[in-house]
């Protein structure tokens, strides 16, 4: 009670409360220093440092939530937005580099349909009935022969539907693609990519907050994005060096004692950071340190 009573001067966030988006957003919100201390099985934390409350919901409502303005920010995969129909209510701040996947129509390797359009009029399960629903119409439409694909809805375990004989194919997400060929099955088209992202609703409570939570997780994203590179190279060189490891802005370039030489550091993309070290190595670099960055505002 003494928690609800506190909620109207707080800036409401909502973030799975479970799934696959669940451990990645709790060390986001770690990384942005956003502490809070949830009791067991309540729906909503306090932060003990910001004037937030976080709200735990299913990943497939918080699009709805934030695009009808029940709470101003919320982190959920953009085909929960896409399925929400919410991509117009709500505004994409960040996309968060986790919860990659793909929704796609898949049919059993086995004497499946070839393509979408050999489904037409056949049936086809799914939780995603929205985003499913209207890319059908579309393809019936396009068909012109006056049959309709029927969607039968399922909750989870969607890959199981055509070996039970409830449906000719399948929507549902593919990441790895273990699940779906576990099943029997391959796709044969992507109708979107998704990934997490951190949403914000069109008018924000609490707009100056918003900015703030914005600034800070981007900071952790660029930070998990970026590594600190620092090297010595002779000046001769500094040109090609700074081709190599330009930066954000430009690179840091120091002097050092010997007038030849001068050291250069600069912010590089982690995961092309081995070809850069062997491009400045080619160039004759040396003494080439990488470190990690904790955290960062780029
Ligand atoms: N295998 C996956 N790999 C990466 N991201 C995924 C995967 N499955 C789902 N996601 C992302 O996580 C979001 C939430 O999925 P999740 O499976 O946690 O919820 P759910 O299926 O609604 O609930 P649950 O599976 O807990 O009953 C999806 O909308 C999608 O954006
Ligand atoms: O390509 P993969 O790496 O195998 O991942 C895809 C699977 O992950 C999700 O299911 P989840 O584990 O959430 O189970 P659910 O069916 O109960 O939602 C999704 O619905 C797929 O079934
Ligand atoms: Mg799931």
């Amino acid at each position: 009670m003494e928690l609800i009573k506190d909620l109207p001067d707080r800036l409401l966030f909502a973030v799975p409360k479970k799934g696959r988006l669940h451990t990645s957003c709790l060390s986001l919100l770690e990384g942005a220093d956003i502490q809070f201390h949830r009791k067991n099985r309540l729906d909503i934390a306090l932060v003990k440092n910001l004037p937030i409350a976080l709200v735990f919901l299913p990943a497939g409502d918080i699009a709805k939530f934030v695009g009808e303005g029940n709470v101003d920010l919320g982190i959920t995969g953009q085909d929960m937005v896409a399925e929400a129909d919410a991509q117009d209510k709500v505004t994409e701040i960040l996309e968060l580099g986790f919860g990659k996947c793909r929704l796609c129509v898949q049919v059993p390797v086995k004497n499946g349909a070839a393509s979408v359009e050999d489904l037409v009029g056949k049936r086809i399960a799914t939780s995603f009935e929205g985003i499913a629903g209207s890319f059908f119409s579309q393809i019936d439409t396009k068909a012109n022969n006056g049959k309709k694909t029927e969607l039968v809805f399922v909750s989870g375990s969607v890959e199981a539907a055509c070996a039970l004989g409830l449906a000719d194919g399948i929507v549902d997400l593919v990441e790895s693609g273990e699940t779906m060929q576990a099943a029997g099955l391959h796709d044969i088209e992507t109708i979107l990519s998704s990934q997490a992202v951190l949403i914000a609703s069109k008018k924000p409570k609490h707009p100056e907050l918003v900015q703030t939570i914005a600034g800070r997780i981007r900071g952790v994203i660029a930070a998990q994005k970026y590594v600190y590179i620092n090297y010595n190279v002779e000046r001769k060189h500094l040109k090609e060096a700074s081709t190599i490891t330009p930066g954000r802005q430009a690179p840091t370039v120091s002097p050092l004692e010997n007038p030849e030489w001068v050291a250069v550091s600069s912010m590089v993309l982690k995961n092309n950071v081995a070809q850069t070290m062997d491009d400045l190595e080619a160039i004759g670099a040396r003494d080439i340190l990488l470190f990690a960055i904790q955290n960062c505002r780029v």
